[in-house]
C-alpha cells in the first residue's frame, strides 16, 4: 500500500497481518471472489495461484502456512498467548496432548513468523515500512531487524497488554519482549497496556522505562498509546442506504412494541457473554413489568472453534440461554434471541440503527470496535452504550457511555434499567460526547498517526545510533599499552572491578571481584603503569578491597587520595561547606537496587522531595539521582575536577620523570561524573598539564601547594580509551557490554607486558 507521509513523500507500506482483510469464495473452478472479511480463517492451501491472484488485486499477499498453522494459530497464538493477554492465565500444560506441547507450539509460532518474514524479504524495498499487527508476530520485529537494520519496523498490539504478575508466567517471556523491543516504534490502544508494557520490560530484562519508552540495546524504543477507530463515515453512509433502511423497518416491526438491546461479540471467552446473560437474567427477575417489553439480541460470532476452551464456552453459553428463556419467555416471546453467527454488514448496521441499547460486558478487551460502530449508527436514536471498564474503548467511550464493571451482576442489572429508562435529553449529551470522539478518532486518523510515529521514532533512533560510541577496539589497546612507556589506568570500582551481580544473591558488601587478584597484583606491580581507582565507594571500603596491592586509591570521588602504602590524604577544596553532614563524610548514598524497582522508584521520590524542601535544602549539598540511588554530595564533588589534582599528587609521589602517554579509563560511572571522561579530552586539545601543574595535597587536613614541573601528560588521541560499561549514553568513546569485558581486558593488559610474571587466566 503506497502512502503520503507528513513531508508529502510516497512512502510504500507492508502491512502485516495474520489475517488477510478478505475472505475466499470460489467462483469457478480456477477462480475465486474475494470479499472484506468480517473475520473467518483464510486457509485455502490448495489452489495458492488463483487465490494469490486474485488477491493480488487488493494488494494483498498471501503466506501460506501449512502444516504450521494450527499450531501456530490454535495452540501458540490463541491457546497460550491470548489468555495471558487477557488476564486469564496459562492452560494446564497436562491440558495437552505429547504432540502439541508448549515447546512444540512454541516452534511453530517462531516458524510461522519467519514464514512472513520470508514473504517480506521478497516483497520489501529500501525506504519501505513494516507494520506487525498484534500478539501473533512478536518475533517478526527481531527477525526483519536482523535480516536488515534499516528497515522501519512498528508494532502494534491490538490485544491488551497485562499486568507483569500476569505475563511473567510465560515461559517465553523474555524472548517476546525482547523481539518487539527490537521495533522502532511500539504502540497499545490504552494507557494502561503501555504502562503494563513499560513495566513489565524494566521487570523481567532489567531495562529502563522513560517517558519516551525502553532504553533497549543503546537507544530508546518508542513507545506510544494509539486507540484505533473505525471508518465512521462509512457506517453513517450505509444507515441511509435504502435496503438499510428497509432491513431497519423489518426489524421495527419484528420488535415492535419492545425495547432492544443489542450485543455484538466473537463467541470468546474475554467478551463475557455469560456474564452478559446473567446481568439480563437479574434484571427480567427484579424487574418483572419489563419482561414482555423486552428483548436481547445476541450475535455470537464463532470464533476459534479448534481451540478446546472455546469448544466449553459455547455449551455454557447454550446452556444460559435455554435457562433464561425457559424462566422468563412465554408463547409470544422470548427475551433472549442467540444467534451462532456472523451477519452482513449492512444487516449488522440496521441492527445497530434500531437497537435502544448496546451491551459490551467484556471481561479484557483491547479496545472494541463494535462499541465505536454502535455510536456511529445511532444519530437518529441516541440508544445508550452500557460499556464494560474493562475494554480498551471505555477509555475514549467511558465519557458518554454507562461504565460497567461486567463481574458484579448487580450493577449490569441496574445498569439496564437506568438506560431503558434514561430521558431523552440525557440520551442525546451522552450520545454527542462519544459521536464527536468516535468521528474524529478514526481508523485513517490511527494509521496516520502511527505512521508519523514511527518515521519519527526512526529518525531519532537513527541519530541516537551514530552517537552511540564504538565497541572498545580490544586489540589496539592492548598494542598500545605493550608500546607505550608510561601508562595510566583508572577504574571505577561498583560495576566495574565488584562481583557480577547475581540477581539471587543480595550481597550488600561490595566486593572486589576474585577473578581479578591476580591481574590487579601485574598490573599495579609494573613500573610502567600506574593503576587509580576512582571511587564514591568511602575509605573503608577501599581499604578493605585493595590492601593488598600497590595501588592508588581515590575515596568518596576523589575526595580522599591514598597509595596503599600510605594514609590518606584529604584532596578537599579549602572552601567545601560540610556543614550538613559529619565531618567524616562528603557524601551519603542510599540504594535501592535490590528492592522492587516500583517500590524503590516511589520511595526515591518522596526522599527526594524530603531532600530538595526539607533540613538541607539551603546546604551546600547537592541531591542526584542515580540509577538505583538517591545521593547527597557536597557541591563540587565530582569526578572531573579531582582528576587534575589526582594526578598532580602521584606525578608528585611517584616522582615521574616521564609524562603519561597512554590512558585507558574504565567505569560504570553516574552521568554527572562521566566528566572524567571529558577531562582526557579536553587535555588532548589543549595540554594544560603538559608543562607544569599545581597540586594540593594537604596530609594533615591543611592544604599545600606544590609545583610540579614535568610533562605530566603527553597523550595522543589514539593512545586515549575512556570506556563506559553498559550505558547507551555517554561521554567515553567506546562502551562494552558488561564488567565481564574490562576484567578480560585487564587481563589481557596484565599478560601483555608481563615477561617474568606469571597470571592465571581468569575465567571470564
Ligand atoms: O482473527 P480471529 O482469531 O478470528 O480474531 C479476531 C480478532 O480478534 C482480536 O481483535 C482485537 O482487535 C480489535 C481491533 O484492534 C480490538 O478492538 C479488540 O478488542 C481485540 O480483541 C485480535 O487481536 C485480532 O488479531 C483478531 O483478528
Ligand atoms: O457478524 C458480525 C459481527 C461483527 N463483525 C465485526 O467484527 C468486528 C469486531 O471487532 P471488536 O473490536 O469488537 O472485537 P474483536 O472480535 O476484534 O475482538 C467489528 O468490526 C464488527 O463490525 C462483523 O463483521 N460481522
Amino acid at each position: 500500500m503506497a502512502y503520503d507521509n507528513v513531508c508529502g513523500e510516497r512512502q510504500t507500506l507492508l502491512v502485516v497481518a495474520n489475517r488477510l482483510p478478505a475472505s475466499a469464495k470460489r467462483t469457478g473452478e480456477h477462480s475465486w471472489s474475494l470479499e472484506m472479511s468480517p473475520g473467518g480463517k483464510f486457509d485455502l492451501l490448495v489452489e495458492k495461484d488463483a487465490v494469490s491472484k486474485s488477491l493480488a488485486e487488493m494488494k494483498c499477499i498471501p503466506v501460506f502456512l501449512n502444516e504450521v498453522f494450527d499450531q501456530y494459530y490454535n495452540g501458540y497464538s490463541n491457546g497460550i498467548l491470548w489468555p495471558i493477554l487477557h488476564h486469564m492465565g496459562l492452560p494446564q500444560e497436562y491440558d495437552h496432548d505429547t504432540i502439541k506441547t508448549f515447546e512444540t507450539q512454541y516452534d511453530a509460532y517462531k516458524k510461522a513468523n519467519r514464514m512472513f518474514l520470508d514473504v517480506i524479504k521478497e516483497n520489501y524495498k529500501d525506504g519501505d515500512i513494516v507494520w506487525c499487527q498484534d500478539y501473533h508476530l512478536m518475533f517478526l520485529p527481531q527477525y526483519l531487524k536482523e535480516y536488515n537494520n534499516k528497515i522501519k519496523v512498528g508494532w502494534f498490539l491490538h490485544s491488551p497488554f497485562p499486568s507483569s504478575e500476569i505475563y511473567k508466567t510465560l515461559p517465553s517471556r523474555s524472548e517476546l519482549l525482547r523481539s518487539v523491543l527490537a521495533a522502532d516504534l511500539i504502540s497499545f490502544h490504552t494507557y494502561d497496556f503501555a504502562r503494563h508494557f513499560v513495566n513489565t520490560c524494566t521487570r523481567i530484562l532489567g531495562v529502563e522505562g522513560t517517558h519516551e519508552g525502553v532504553v533497549y540495546q543503546g537507544r530508546v524504543t518508542r513507545v506510544v498509546v494509539l486507540p484505533m477507530g473505525i471508518y465512521p463515515n462509512r457506517f453513517i453512509k450505509t444507515c441511509k442506504l435504502p435496503e438499510v433502511i428497509q432491513q431497519m423497518n423489518e426489524l421495527k416491526d419484528r420488535f415492535s412494541g419492545k425495547k432492544v438491546i443489542l450485543g455484538v461479540d466473537r463467541l470468546d471467552m474475554i467478551k463475557g457473554i455469560p456474564q452478559k446473560y446473567l446481568g439480563f437474567e437479574k434484571f427480567l427477575d427484579e424487574n418483572p413489568n419489563w419482561r414482555d417489553k423486552i428483548v436481547l439480541v445476541q450475535i455470537a460470532v464463532p470464533t476459534r472453534n479448534e481451540v478446546p476452551e472455546y469448544q466449553k464456552l459455547k455449551n455454557q453459553v447454550h446452556r444460559l440461554v435455554g435457562r433464561i428463556n425457559g424462566r422468563f419467555g412465554s408463547v409470544s416471546s422470548l427475551p433472549i434471541h442467540h444467534m451462532d453467527c456472523s451477519v452482513d454488514s449492512n444487516y449488522l448496521c440496521a441492527l445497530y440503527a434500531i437497537s435502544d441499547v448496546m451491551l459490551v460486558t467484556s471481561l479484557r478487551d483491547g479496545l472494541n470496535l463494535v462499541s465505536h460502530e454502535f455510536v456511529a449508527c445511532q444519530e437518529a436514536k441516541r440508544g445508550v452504550l452500557i460499556l464494560s471498564e474493562f475494554a480498551g474503548a471505555g477509555q475514549s467511550l467511558g465519557a458518554g457511555a454507562l461504565l460497567v464493571n461486567p463481574w458484579n451482576v448487580t450493577e449490569v442489572s441496574s445498569a439496564i434499567k437506568k438506560a431503558l429508562n434514561m430521558p431523552y435529553e440525557e440520551r442525546e449529551t451522552r450520545h454527542r460526547v462519544n459521536f464527536k470522539y468516535v468521528k474524529t478518532h478514526s481508523a485513517e486518523k490511527w494509521g496516520f498517526d502511527f505512521l508519523s510515529e514511527l518515521n519519527d521514532a526512526f529518525d531519532e533512533s537513527e541519530l541516537q545510533i551514530r552517537k552511540i560510541p564504538h565497541e572498545l577496539p580490544q586489540q589496539d589497546v592492548i598494542q598500545r599499552y605493550s608500546l607505550s612507556n608510561n601508562r595510566l589506568i583508572i577504574l571505577g570500582f561498583y560495576g566495574t572491578l565488584t562481583e557480577p551481580r547475581n540477581s539471587l544473591s543480595k550481597e550488600m558488601d561490595l566486593k572486589l571481584n576474585p577473578e581479578l587478584k591476580e591481574t590487579l597484583k601485574a598490573l599495579c606491580n609494573d613500573p610502567k603503569t600506574t593503576v587509580v581507582v576512582l571511587s564514591r565507594s568511602g575509605k573503608n571500603i577501599l581499604d578493605k578491597n585493595f590492601g593488598e596491592y600497590k595501588i592508588w586509591l581515590a575515596a568518596e570521588n576523589g575526595m580522599f587520595l591514598k597509595h596503599t602504602t600510605e594514609e590518606w590524604v584529604t584532596n578537599m577544596p579549602q572552601n567545601m561547606n560540610l556543614d550538613w553532614v559529619d565531618g567524616l563524610k562528603t557524601s551519603l548514598v542510599w540504594n535501592y537496587e535490590y528492592a522492587d524497582v516500583e517500590f524503590g522508584r516511589a520511595q526515591a521520590r518522596d526522599l527526594l522531595q524530603y531532600l530538595w524542601a526539607g533540613p538541607i535544602s539551603n546546604a551546600s549539598a547537592e541531591v542526584v539521582r542515580g540509577k538505583y540511588s538517591v545521593e547527597v554530595h557536597a557541591i563540587g564533588v565530582t569526578k572531573e575536577p579531582e582528576i587534575g589534582h589526582i594526578l598532580g599528587e602521584i606525578v608528585h609521589k611517584k616522582a615521574m620523570t616521564t609524562p603519561i602517554d597512554y590512558v585507558f579509563c574504565s567505569g560504570y560511572f553516574l552521568e554527572k561524573d562521566e566528566d572524567i571522561y571529558t577531562f582526557f579530552e579536553s587535555e588532548i586539545l589543549s595540554p594544560k598539564l603538559s608543562h607544569e601543574t599545581r597540586s594540593k595535597s594537604s596530609s594533615s587536613n591543611h592544604s599545600l601547594e606544590k609545583k610540579v614541573s614535568l610533562n605530566v601528560l603527553d597523550l595522543k588521541q589514539e593512545n586515549y580509551f575512556s570506556t563506559a560499561i553498559g550505558q547507551a549514553r555517554t561521554k567515553a568513546r567506546y562502551v562494552v557490554d558488561s564488567s565481564h569485558n574490562v576484567v578480560n581486558l585487564l587481563h589481557k593488559l596484565a599478560v601483555a607486558n608481563t615477561t617474568t610474571t606469571s597470571v592465571k587466566k581468569p575465567n571470564v
